[in-house]
């Protein structure tokens, strides 16, 4: 049997983190033995409860942390350090507050000495994209919630990364910005159908969002079950109200519960 492509790949992945407790060295296990693939274009949910590791295994991913065992791999290559081939978005968006719209998104180009025309054409397509181009010399106290969460798209979307990796982006957001910014991703992933790892501990997010549902035990997590969500694509919103979704829904719901 041959191995499939995976664009992500992590096998047995291990993380406790020490600490002194009482003056004598204590260790909390986050991550006790994580196994999962990742295929190219998919969009994969972590779900699981609060505390079980899901910030630590993005975090990981993104080689902002190293694990103490096991394997990691983003398209073939261990990750030991952060990358442009992976791009990170988290829940407040991290937009450089001296520098507009358009200075934000081309800070890794520039940053890498890569600002040339074609670069400065594709960020002002980005910007029609994410639908800022009104909004291209404001900076970030001038924008909504939802507005920078788009230009922090934008930014990190200008590298062309292999994978996003996204951790609970919209958790902080009110239902209807929320709901405005999962068809905006729907929409991006239909389009460009990078490889996503979304970190949510929503059901119905990780429903209406994955291709699976990587669900972690209760801390220290471990990958307890995955779970293909096979509802037609596109998906929009108005999918929450049927009978599929619903039982797609409750299926999680088990299994983080079981
Ligand atoms: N830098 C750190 N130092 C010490 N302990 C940490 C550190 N980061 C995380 N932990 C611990 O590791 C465990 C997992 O934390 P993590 O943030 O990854 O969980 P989570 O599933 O993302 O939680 P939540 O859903 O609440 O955001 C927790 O017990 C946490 O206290």
């Amino acid at each position: 049997m041959t191995d499939q492509p995976t664009a992500v790949r992590l096998r047995d992945v291990r993380k406790t983190f020490s600490r002194r407790k009482a003056g004598r060295k204590a260790g909390r296990t986050a991550l006790d033995g994580v196994s999962l693939d990742v295929r190219p274009g998919e969009f994969l949910c972590l779900l699981g409860p609060s505390g079980c590791g899901k910030s630590t295994l993005l975090n990981i991913l993104a080689g902002f942390i190293t694990a103490d065992s096991g394997e990691v791999l983003v398209g073939g290559r261990p990750v030991t350090a952060p990358g442009h081939d992976r791009g990170v978005l988290f829940q407040t968006p991290n937009l450089f507050p001296w520098l507009t719209t358009w200075q934000n998104v081309l800070y890794g180009p520039k940053a890498r000495g890569d600002l040339t025309p074609a670069v400065r054409d594709e960020a002002a397509e980005l910007l029609e994209t994410v639908g800022l181009a009104d909004a291209r010399d404001a900076y970030p106290h001038e924008l909504s919630g939802g507005m920078r969460h788009r230009a922090a798209f934008a930014r990190v979307l200008i590298n062309h990364p292999g994978v996003l990796l996204m951790d609970e982006p919209f958790g902080a957001l009110d239902a209807i910005t929320r709901a405005g910014m999962q068809r905006f991703l729907l929409e991006l992933w239909q389009r460009r159908r990078t490889t996503i790892v979304f970190v949510t501990h929503d059901v119905e997010e990780a429903t209406l969002l994955g291709d699976r549902v990587c669900v972690l035990s209760a801390p220290p997590g471990g990958t307890k079950e995955v779970l293909d969500i096979d509802l037609p694509r596109p998906r929009s919103y108005d999918d929450t109200e049927t009978l599929a979704f619903v039982q797609a829904k409750r299926r999680i719901r088990e299994a983080l519960e079981r």
